[in-house]
């Protein structure tokens, strides 16, 4: 048996024997040694193709970390690979406005633009608020543009003056504007169109001013909170910082509710396949449902969501306080007349009203109309009055107006609260996060209770949020015991509903629908970026392919040049042997016929 020794290509003691009885064996050991390594390149060519742009879960969790660290760091103006957007919501009770940045799209047609909001050289988050809101401009729409100049001349000082044509700004208006009837909407849109690019020089035109619906308010505001928790993340199962939540590939999505001060929205995802409905309620269901491609291409339809999404005009904090005044003067004057009884008409014969702070005293005009309340902090009788305002209807189905409501898996659900949610919680009563509904009933009616002298002078004192205003302070009461009805009493929720958060900022950033709105309307800017990748890239994929970037295809070449040149050695060696014995034959001649000429004795 002869050794070959193949020490000139691995180390010395890399070496294996190949029987030298037979050449054909031996080939053929080589060829199957050869079959074998290459089966195992390319095992491991596609292993590492699956796994391109992919990294590990702890990766992943890491990178995640990292990112969440980095959104509360200045924002690199310098960089000129961010794109800057700005969205101004004009609410009902003022304008704010949010200006947001994301770095160039990462490739994966899978991911939305990672937008961030945008943070100064303090590392404090770019927003401005003003009060009132817009809609005080209904009579005189000529200078809606001179009530938005403040927010807008802020912006214009933070986004870097080189990227400003480039910066889309989108101005949206809630509540307050849907309030007003269409012909001074329009008017005031208009003057926003005319003059604002007169003076900034952001991206903008018509489509971008408008009065959104109060369908888009929630389903921005869905999509905003989902984002910022990483829900539209389709990951491995393994990957999942809490596999439960994990509904059929993808993870489970939070709801919201988000109460405004003139509007109320409610979203959550429901499943494709619901409970069977009577034919009304199919219908009734439909118009209440929104069904988005959050994918940046039509065809990835792993990011279409269904959402059931409605929203309650006059059911924000401030507008339902408007009502419940109404209510209060119509039903008391009525009494008046009728008992004879002059409750209200003056100071010292003030209504006792529930809903306001023990002593408080207040005038509630409607036209020539006069009442006067004083405080009578009672918080059980203040829910009972609210009770009507809630205008529901017998079926259990049904949530407030009477408009249906899909059912939710109270006890497999997650739910955020945004705006009077997170201030009715946190404001004053300073127990905002996760929503326990004693604790919140208890912390209120103590509230309610409470002097008014007693209050003033606590807030005075700064004992309460830094955010807590005077209205705050009045209406507390009154909004609280709003909340708990609508929650509880109009959308169903169980007193003891232990997976709801009120919310303001989420990993410290601020959620807000405003989020939502910029990541939808940027949702096809990924598509276009992969394009303009594509054709970069057209020349250079082959290239991509190529041994010099990818170490896997640089060995395996390797390894097959060297594989062909020990076949092509052992071929020789085997040609080498044959010609040697054919040659010994020859040999014997050569010594017969040479051997008497030359006089050598072959042979014993
Ligand atoms: N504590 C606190 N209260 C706020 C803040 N912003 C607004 N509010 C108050 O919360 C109430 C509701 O305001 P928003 O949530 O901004 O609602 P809005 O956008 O004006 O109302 P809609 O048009 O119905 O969406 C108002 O009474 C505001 O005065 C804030 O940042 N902190």
């Amino acid at each position: 048996m002869a050794r070959i020794s193949f020490s000139f290509l691995c180390p010395a003691s890399w070496y294996f024997t190949v029987p030298t009885v037979s050449p054909f064996p031996r080939q053929r050991v080589a060829f199957l040694g050869l079959f074998f390594i290459s089966c195992l390149l390319l095992l491991m060519l596609i292993m590492d193709f699956r796994h391109w742009g992919a990294s590990s879960p702890r990766d992943r969790q890491y990178e995640r970390y990292l990112a969440r660290v980095g959104d509360l760091e200045a924002t690199d103006t310098e960089d000129p690979d961010l794109n800057y957007g700005l969205v101004v919501d004009c609410g009902s009770s003022g304008s704010r406005i949010f200006v947001y940045f994301w770095p160039r799209h990462n490739g994966n047609p899978h991911d939305l633009l990672d937008i961030k909001q945008m943070r100064d050289r303090n590392s404090q988050p770019v927003v401005k608020k003003i009060k009132p809101g817009i809609s005080v401009m209904a009579d005189t729409p000529e200078h809606a543009s001179d009530y938005l100049r403040p927010l807008l001349s802020f912006a214009a000082a933070h986004v870097p003056v080189r990227k400003h044509k480039e910066t889309p700004l989108y101005i949206l208006c809630t509540a307050g504007m849907r309030l007003l009837p269409e012909r001074k909407q329009l008017a005031i849109l208009a003057d926003l169109v005319k003059d604002l690019p007169l003076e900034f020089d952001f991206l903008f035109s018509q489509s971008q001013a408008e009065v959104i619906s109060g369908k888009q308010e929630g389903v921005y505001a869905w999509i905003g909170i989902n984002f910022v928790l990483g829900r539209f993340d389709h990951e491995d199962e393994a990957d999942a910082e809490a596999p439960q939540e994990l509904v059929t590939g993808r993870r489970r999505t939070v709801g919201i509710l988000d109460m405004g001060g003139a509007s109320l929205q409610i979203a959550y995802e429901v499943p494709t396949s619901t409970s069977v409905l009577s034919p009304q309620e199919e219908e009734a269901a439909k118009i209440l449902l929104a069904e988005f491609n959050l994918g940046c291409d039509v065809q990835h339809t792993e990011h279409v969501y269904r959402v059931y999404v409605t929203t309650f005009l006059g059911f924000g904090g401030n507008f339902a306080r408007q009502r419940y005044e109404d209510l209060v003067l119509n039903e008391t004057l009525n009494n008046n007349r009728l008992l004879g009884h002059k409750t209200g008409l003056s100071p010292d014969n003030p209504f006792l009203d529930p809903c306001l702070p023990v002593g408080l005293t207040d005038v509630v005009e409607r036209n020539s109309q006069v009442l006067h309340v004083r405080g009578r902090g009672d918080w059980a009788a203040c829910g009972a009055m609210l009770s009507p305002l809630l205008a529901r209807s017998n079926t259990s189905q049904a949530s407030l107006n009477g408009i249906y409501q899909s059912p939710i898996d109270f006890n497999n659900s997650e739910f955020y609260g945004f705006s009077e949610f997170f201030y009715c919680t946190e404001d004053v009563l300073r127990i905002g996060g996760r929503y326990h509904g004693p604790t919140f009933a208890k912390a209120a009616q103590d509230y309610c209770g409470m002097a008014w002298s007693v209050l003033t002078q606590r807030f005075k004192n700064g004992l309460f949020s830094s955010h807590a205003d005077e209205h705050r302070l009045k209406y507390q009461c009154f909004k609280s015991a709003w909340m708990y009805q609508v929650l509880h009493e109009g959308f169903h929720f169980p007193y003891d509903y232990p997976n709801l958060q009120t919310a303001q900022l989420v990993y410290d950033r601020e959620v807000q629908w405003t989020l939502g709105a910029i990541l939808y309307k940027t949702r096809f800017l990924p598509l276009r970026d992969l394009r303009q990748e594509g054709v970069r890239q057209a020349h250079g994929s082959w290239f991509r392919l190529s041994f010099v970037y990818n170490h896997y295809l640089f060995f395996a070449c390797i390894l097959v040049v060297l594989l062909a040149i020990i076949l092509y050695l052992l071929r020789l060696r085997r040609i080498h042997h044959r010609q040697t014995r054919a040659s010994a034959p020859l040999n014997l001649l050569w010594i017969e016929e040479v051997a008497p000429i030359i006089g050598v004795q072959v042979g014993p």
